[in-house]
């Protein structure tokens, strides 16, 4: 796994397809759903229904022994009308995903307090979009997943300057990282991760495409599920640091779901449709750099092809 965390002014190593593969978690005789983790979402609002349906769709997709999603009555319709196979009843729960849909300018105070008492907690949580403003004070391993905007917002309430160019994006996600003690994933063209120890990595699977509305959904959902699936594990839970590789693997299997998406064929990757596509046999490296070509594509669409972008990281397993 690359390492940067020597020198916090260094540029982070790339996450790599062999990276994702060493994190994925594949089920074993003796797995059950319980075994494989539990999601549980408190996403989207009467204000945005569709971010629900989108982040637990990238749950579903990513893995997932069980969705569990949590929110108005109105909104689980929805949720369950796409994916009957979630539950909508509280219990179980071995890592959160929180704020996708929601605004916080709307949100009731008994909500917020649900929020504080998750980030409370000890299992992991994914912290998005409208539940970035409660992270203050937050003792459970969290990994929070701003865009641009936010983590200029997120920035200014800690009272951090804002950072300007390439180098100083990756040394203000570190510095954001430790300020917060949780980790930090910058979604972007370059998406940026950093742990609070200053481990940092940058992921570049993704396609300008995935810029259209939903796909961060998308993206916490799977985060979710991948971190319910390690803290499911066993009893000794994930620790803030181990967040960050999940965090890597997450936004490296959604940039590739995302050129899957987009029928852009990436060294390594088989074009989308192609019978090669759905398997292991057809995994392979995935080339940096920029992609040509490509069509439109929907958050749904990601989400689709997240179970193929999974399997060829997988087939880079030593
Ligand atoms: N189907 C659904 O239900 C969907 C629900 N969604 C939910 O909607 C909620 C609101 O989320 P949001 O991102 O639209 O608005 P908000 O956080 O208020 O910031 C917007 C302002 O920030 C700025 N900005 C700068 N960089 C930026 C960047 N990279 N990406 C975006 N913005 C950037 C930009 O200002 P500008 O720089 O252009 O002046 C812009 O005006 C949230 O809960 C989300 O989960 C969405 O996921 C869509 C699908
Ligand atoms: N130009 C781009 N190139 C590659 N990926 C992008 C680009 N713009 C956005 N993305 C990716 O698309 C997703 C957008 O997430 P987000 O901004 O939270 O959107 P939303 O809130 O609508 O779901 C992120 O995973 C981000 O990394």
């Amino acid at each position: 796994m690359g390492m940067a965390s020597g020198d916090h002014r260094a540029q982070p190593p790339e996450w790599t397809a062999a990276d994702a593969a060493r994190i994925l978690r594949v089920p074993t005789d003796a797995s059950h759903k319980y075994s494989r983790g539990v999601a549980g979402l408190r996403t989207g609002s009467v204000s945005y229904p569709g971010a629900a349906v989108l982040s637990v769709e990238g749950a579903a997709r990513a893995g997932a022994g069980m969705v569990r999603w949590l929110g108005p009555v109105e909104v689980a319709r929805l949720v369950l009308q796409r994916r009957p196979e979630v539950v909508t009843t509280p219990g179980r729960v071995d890592a959160w995903v929180i704020g996708s849909g929601t605004d916080p300018g709307n949100r009731e105070p008994g909500e917020t307090l649900r929020l504080r008492e998750i980030l409370a907690g000890s299992h992991p949580v994914v912290v998005d979009a409208g539940a970035l403003d409660v992270l203050d004070g937050a003792s459970a391993p969290f990994v929070a997943t701003p865009h641009a905007g936010e983590f200029a917002r997120l920035r200014e309430r800690l009272g951090l300057p804002q950072a300007s160019g390439e180098a100083g994006a990756a040394a203000a996600v570190r510095e954001t990282a430790a300020a917060l003690g949780g980790v930090v994933l910058l979604k972007g063209s370059e998406t940026i991760v950093a742990a609070p120890s200053g481990w940092a990595t940058v992921v570049r699977s993704g396609t300008p495409w995935l810029a259209t509305a939903g796909t961060g959904d998308v993206l916490a959902g799977a985060l979710g599920a991948l971190a319910a699936a390690a803290a499911a594990e066993g009893p000794a839970g994930v620790g803030v640091e181990q967040l960050a590789p999940l965090a890597a693997t997450a936004a490296w299997v959604h940039g590739v779901a995302g050129r899957l998406a987009a029928g852009i064929a990436a060294t390594g990757i088989p074009a989308a449709g192609s019978s090669a596509a759905a398997g292991p046999a057809g995994g392979g490296p995935v080339a940096a750099g920029p992609t040509g070509g490509g069509r439109p594509i929907t958050a749904l669409d990601v989400a689709e092809r997240l179970p193929e972008a999974w399997a060829i990281a997988f087939a880079e397993r030593a």
